[in-house]
């Protein structure tokens, strides 16, 4: 079997982390019989440099006529002046999301046990956590209208807009049941119906939705006693489920239940051809330095196998090798602790193959 891959490596440490996940990938293929074809394609901060435009047509065109889409990630100080329709953040990696129709990004957060006592959180809050974010990507606060206006004193006013439909809310509150289904069962829908008129309608779309599930338990919670409760007690949730920017917030902090941000992978699927990513951003303050942990791409490479190619097997075996590196002591800067071996991003990658084999 051959899966046609489109490679997006972007800015900053996501050109050098989607290589090595390339390399397990390779691995893997050897292993099992199967191949994979990669075609790279430019996105972000380096396409503006060599095409002027942040996500080029072909680019796009790419990723629709591929199997999968792997991202690094986008943006950095030397594109944040340009105006909004050129930033990466804004005219290429939103528009890809919302072209390739990928409405969910889950993010799976739970904590390798080697890395208990890598987080600035204690073991004891850490410990058994598993759950899953599912952030609705396509709708919400980073989709709405956006504008500025000079008012008649000089002064400026920046608007931007939160709007959710109800056939928005139910398709992801639906998935978030469907996936609590082969979970614990439990499903908490995050928002801020207190005061937004949108959460209103989320949580009342929610509870229709939980209509036709009776074996899941659904709870809600206002995103500020969740984003509270994440680092109180993360043990009691189970799938979260929660708007475009409350999700952006509440997983980076939420990585820090797996030890970092370089540890959080990412599926976002919805359309027929679903993207691959880290949480993580292209982390200038280290990017060029050989020093970013790959295991968030690499883990993300893991749920491409299980979720567009149905590799559970090769999957696993992926986690498996992560888990492995890690009880063996190697360390990226950001997991480092006394006493386990500091490796760089190459040199991780190599660990991981080398735990595969
Ligand atoms: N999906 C994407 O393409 C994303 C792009 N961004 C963009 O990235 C740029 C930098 O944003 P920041 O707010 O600094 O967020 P960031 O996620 O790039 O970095 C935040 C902090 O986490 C650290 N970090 C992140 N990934 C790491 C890894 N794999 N290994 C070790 N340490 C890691 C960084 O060094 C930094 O200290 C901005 O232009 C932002 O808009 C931010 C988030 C997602
Ligand atoms: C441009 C942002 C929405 C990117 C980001 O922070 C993310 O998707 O996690
Ligand atoms: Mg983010």
């Amino acid at each position: 079997m051959n899966y046609r891959i489109a490679v997006l490596p972007g800015d900053g440490i996501g050109a050098e982390v989607v290589p090595q996940a390339l390399r397990v990938l390779d691995a893997v293929a050897a292993k099992a019989g199967i191949t994979f074809e990669y075609t790279y394609a430019l996105i972000g901060g380096a396409a503006i440099d060599a095409t002027g435009h942040p996500l080029p047509p072909e680019t796009l065109e790419l990723c629709r006529n591929s199997d999968a889409v792997l991202l690094g990630a986008i943006g950095g100080p030397k594109w944040d002046t340009l105006p909004s329709h050129l930033r990466p953040e804004v005219a290429a990696l939103l528009p890809l999301r919302k072209e390739l129709g990928l409405y969910a990004n889950i993010r799976p957060c739970h904590l390798f046990p080697a890395l208990a006592d890598a987080s600035t959180l204690k073991r004891e809050v850490l410990e058994g956590v598993d759950m899953v974010v599912i952030r609705e990507l396509t709708g919400g606060l980073y989709f709405g209208e956006k504008k500025r206006e000079t008012l008649e004193d000089g002064s400026e006013r920046a608007v931007d807009t939160l709007v959710y439909s109800t056939p928005e809310v139910e398709r992801i509150v639906r998935l978030a049941c469907e996936t609590a289904k082969n979970r614990r069962g439990q499903v908490c829908s995050v928002d801020k119906a207190n005061v937004l008129e949108s959460s209103r309608l989320w949580r009342e779309t929610a509870l229709k939705v939980a209509e036709a599930y009776p074996e899941i338990t659904m709870s809600h919670m206002y995103v500020d006693n969740a984003a509270m409760q994440l680092v109180r007690n993360p043990r009691q949730f189970d799938v979260l489920v929660t708007e475009n920017m409350f999700g952006d917030i509440l997983t980076d902090q939420a990585s820090m239940l797996s030890g970092s941000l370089g540890m959080l992978a990412s599926a976002s699927i919805g359309g027929e051809v679903a993207l691959y990513e880290p949480a993580h951003g292209s982390a200038p303050d280290i990017a060029g330095q050989n020093k970013a942990n790959p295991l968030a791409t690499i883990l993300s490479v893991a749920m491409m196998l299980e979720y567009s190619f149905k590799r559970v097997e090769e999957a696993r075996a992926i986690e498996a090798a992560v888990d492995r590196v890690l009880n063996q002591g190697y360390r990226t800067g950001d997991i480092m602790e006394a006493g386990k071996t500091l490796v760089n991003t190459v040199e991780m990658t190599d660990c991981v193959i080398n735990a595969l084999a």
